[in-house]
């Protein structure tokens, strides 16, 4: 099937990448009569190095491309045509030869806090258990709880799931976006108002990779493309990209629209271990990608200048 197919799709094999990669499909077939017949379409799944290292936080592993490198190979070797990313997971800088023209609508950015026991972290008594995988997470959850404990705890919805009916944790956190592409929003005890914990840069957006010399995918993707979600992402990538002496910050950011079109961002850092936190925010009156990008490193900029170099590599 793969060698007749038109358009090869490369994917992580996780269900969440999965059903991202199937929508993109389906949106394609939809979009374009010519990939709409059996097997124009094929879907290949590639294992990265973050799928197969599932004991350590991302953070302790290091380095950029985690979920992204060995999808990157072989979109640039030409064994694929095009990849499906959670934008999350996209480092800011892009190998030689690729390009990310196309942003899918944004899903709900928000962080969900699930437990079995309680409704938010405001209910947890002191010396609560929190299990999470993200130094953001744990980070704003100290920074904001002090009394409240961070474990690392990666694993899919069914693993952690499972350790919270085990008391292994008395609360996890997942991605609002996941459980709602994954059909399962009610997996979600409550959203967490991003006033409450800032989302992490381009949280709940996917993004399309293609080769640069690739017309024919540029010109296929582009009917999904979403320029409000991209200009959103382009802001919170700008601050990220200016932050980025040391992955292991933990960094957030949020572009938002107003109704009069106007853009507020708004990025902050926090010290792992919670004990402090920098906010920035920029009001944008006409956003595109130039203007958004720009507000996004000037806000990355202060943060990184008042930060210091002792926040920054801590
Ligand atoms: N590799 C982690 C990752 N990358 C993207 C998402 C969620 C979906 C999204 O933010 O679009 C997740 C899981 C999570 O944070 O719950």
């Amino acid at each position: 099937m793969t060698d007749t197919a038109k358009l090869r799709i490369g994917t992580r094999g996780s269900p969440l990448a999965l059903a991202q990669a199937h929508e993109v499909r389906d949106k394609l077939a939809a979009a374009h009569p010519e990939l709409a017949s059996e097997g124009a379409i094929a879907i290949t799944v590639i294992t990265t190095t973050g799928d197969k290292i599932l004991d350590r936080a991302l953070s302790e592993i290091g380095g950029k491309g985690l979920f992204t490198k060995e999808i990157d190979d072989a979109l640039m070797g030409g064994d694929i045509d095009l990849a499906v990313h959670s934008m999350k997971d996209v480092p800011t800088v892009l190998p030689d030869g690729m390009i990310l023209p196309t942003i899918l609508p944004r899903e709900d950015v928000r962080d969900a806090f699930i437990s079995l026991k309680y409704k938010s972290f405001a209910e947890m008594p002191a010396g609560s258990v929190i299990g999470s995988a993200s130094l953001r997470r744990q980070a704003m959850i100290l920074n904001k709880y002090p009394d409240l404990k961070v474990i690392t705890f990666r694993g899919n919805v069914q693993t952690r799931l499972r350790k919270l009916g085990e008391e292994q944790v008395d609360a996890t956190l997942l991605a609002m976006a996941g459980l709602n592409r994954l059909g399962q929003p009610e997996i979600a005890t409550a959203p967490i108002a991003e006033d409450d914990m800032l989302p992490a840069v381009a949280q709940g957006a996917i993004g399309i990779t293609i080769r640069e010399d690739d017309k024919q995918a540029k010109d296929w993707i582009s009917a999904l493309h979403c320029e409000k979600s991209a200009i959103r992402v382009a802001g919170e990538r700008a601050a990220l990209f200016a932050l980025d002496g040391s992955c292991r910050t933990p960094i957030a950011a949020l572009a938002e629209y107003h109704e009069d079109g106007s853009m507020r961002l708004r990025v902050s850092i926090v010290r792992p271990d919670g004990s402090e936190r920098l906010d920035t925010e920029r009001h944008i009156a006409q956003p595109d990608m130039a203007t958004a990008s720009a507000a996004g490193k000037d806000a990355g900029e202060e943060l990184k200048q008042r930060g210091g170099p002792d926040f920054i590599s801590a």
